[in-house]
């Protein structure tokens, strides 16, 4: 409508009505989203009282601690023990990140159901070393413990890649309730001088896991992965002596890793003995259970890797897993560990070994302990009675599968025999606590054993001598 004479003021009153329907619809609109949070918060609230129900439902179906559990003296022991009682979810999986793998995915969901909200964290525990030390054995065992989370590839922060900061580091590692401890290994860590004050100013509570074997072994062992990977490799007495003379090359890496009075050292700068674990390599591979309890205790935690976790294969000539969370069927480890090494002279052997003695005898020094290395038979070989049988004899166990063995027996066959330091003993006592047969093939192989048994534990099971020898020599019913 347009008043007379004068201007319409039509617009004004259509504006007038936008603007009211504009302000309607802009209430409405508050309202709906109110009414949205309103709806938002209270599901927040409701599933966050669900969780805490759950919750404190868990904690009273958990069982009472055990009389272990309750000597534990301090309050990070004690939430170390509880760990081992939440075995509802472990987080097991070698994967290192949450996503990718179903079944860890799987954890998560049921960890979050539970309340429970895992996330990346710093390491508190590390195995430096050393290389060829049996490192990856000793990483792969203790992931059967669900207190432990570690990352799966070697990380090397402390050596490679410092630079790149704490953030990047923690980012490498999975991810962990509050009660389980973080690890990684990196070998190179041992030996590279910047490590023990680069981990100290991280962590100086840091605890601190060293594997050592026999350096002339190790040394050895070193060389061979690098033959395998390399053609036209020189011959391991090429590189060990200075120009074919009888002096050790001491600048050769392999040789200059075994040094490890030097290396740890170096590390006792920083850090004091206590917080060290000095882990025999060799007695990771002969009595892993054992070696095991002494990583748990001093990392503070329930005894759970026992013997039922592992078989000895004695192909391989190494413990393997019957079972982890990945692969539940039994497996060892990769066709990297446990390779043959090649034949080396054992005069070249013997003055690696008289090269090696006074740093032993240093290294047993400062750790307190005696790694049985000083031992040299005549050929120059060291003897390790107890390695030595392992690696020889196959055990039958028909629980499992033929000539493989778990560890109970060969613990108890230990207790048959004893420990004897001379060769002369060890056979004798090996011939004694073989059932006799009657079978004179089946004592051949003792017959020769002044000659073979050193060199058993390096040549182990998988030379054809080996197998052809011992392969009759089954014991059973220990
Ligand atoms: N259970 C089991 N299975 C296979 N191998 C075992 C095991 N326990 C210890 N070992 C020994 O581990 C040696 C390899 O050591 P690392 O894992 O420290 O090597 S690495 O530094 O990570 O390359 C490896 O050395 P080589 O025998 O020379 O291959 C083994 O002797």
């Amino acid at each position: 409508m347009v008043p007379k004479g004068g201007r319409s003021n039509y617009p004004f009153d259509q504006n007038e009505q936008l603007c009211k329907a504009f302000a309607h619809w802009c209430i409405a609109v508050l309202l709906e989203t109110c009414k949205f949070y309103e709806y938002l918060n209270d599901r927040f609230l409701k599933s966050h009282l669900e969780k805490k129900r759950k919750k404190r439902k868990l904690k009273s179906t958990l069982p009472p601690p055990s009389d272990q559990e309750s000597s534990l003296t301090n309050d990070a022991e004690l939430k170390r023990a509880k760990i081992s009682r939440l075995q509802v979810v472990s987080l097991w999986t070698g994967n290192n990140s949450i996503k990718g793998n179903a079944g860890s995915l799987r954890k998560y969901q049921i960890l979050r159901q539970q309340g429970l909200m895992p996330s990346k964290q710093l390491p508190t525990a590390l195995i430096i070393g050393v290389k060829k030390g049996g490192t990856r054995a000793l990483l792969e065992f203790l992931r059967l413990h669900p207190a432990i989370r570690a990352a799966g590839s070697e990380v090397h922060f402390f050596d490679h890649h410092y630079i790149k900061g704490f953030h990047w580091y923690r980012h490498r590692m999975p991810p962990t309730l509050s009660t389980q401890i973080t690890m990684e290994k990196t070998p190179s860590y041992f030996v590279t001088s910047e490590v023990p004050r680069r981990v100290q100013r991280m962590n100086p509570a840091m605890k601190l896991i060293l594997v050592v074997r026999d350096p002339v072994t190790r040394a050895i062992s070193d060389y061979t992965q690098v033959k395998s990977k390399r053609t036209n490799m020189p011959k391991f007495e090429d590189l060990a002596f200075l120009n074919g003379s009888k002096i050790v090359d001491t600048t050769w890496v392999p040789l200059k890793i075994g040094v490890y009075a030097r290396h740890l050292e170096r590390w006792l700068q920083y850090f004091p003995l206590s917080q060290f674990l000095f882990v025999s390599g060799e007695r990771l591979i002969v009595d892993p259970v054992a070696e095991m309890a002494r990583v748990q205790d001093f990392l503070g935690l329930k005894r759970v890797i026992c013997e039922k976790h592992f078989y000895f294969n004695a192909t391989k000539g190494f413990p393997c897993l019957l079972k982890s969370e990945e692969r539940p069927t039994p497996h060892c480890l990769g066709k990297n560990k446990g390779r043959s090494h090649p034949y080396i002279d054992p005069v070249a052997i013997q003055r690696l070994r008289d090269f090696y003695r006074p740093f032993n005898q240093r290294f047993y020094q400062l750790t307190g302990m005696d790694f049985g290395w000083l031992t040299t038979h005549s050929n120059g070989m060291s003897i390790s009675p107890h390695i030595q049988l392992l690696s020889i004899i196959y055990i039958q166990d028909k629980q499992i599968h033929d000539r493989t063995v778990r560890y109970g027996n060969i613990r108890s066959f230990y207790h048959k025999t004893g420990t004897h330091n001379s060769d002369k003993n060890l056979m004798a006592s090996c011939y004694e606590a073989l059932p006799h047969s009657g079978n004179g093939e089946m004592l051949t192989p003792y017959k020769n054993t002044q000659r073979v048994i050193p060199y058993a534990f390096h040549i182990r099971a998988t030379t054809t001598l080996f197998q052809t020898a011992f392969d009759h020599l089954i014991i059973e019913d220990l």
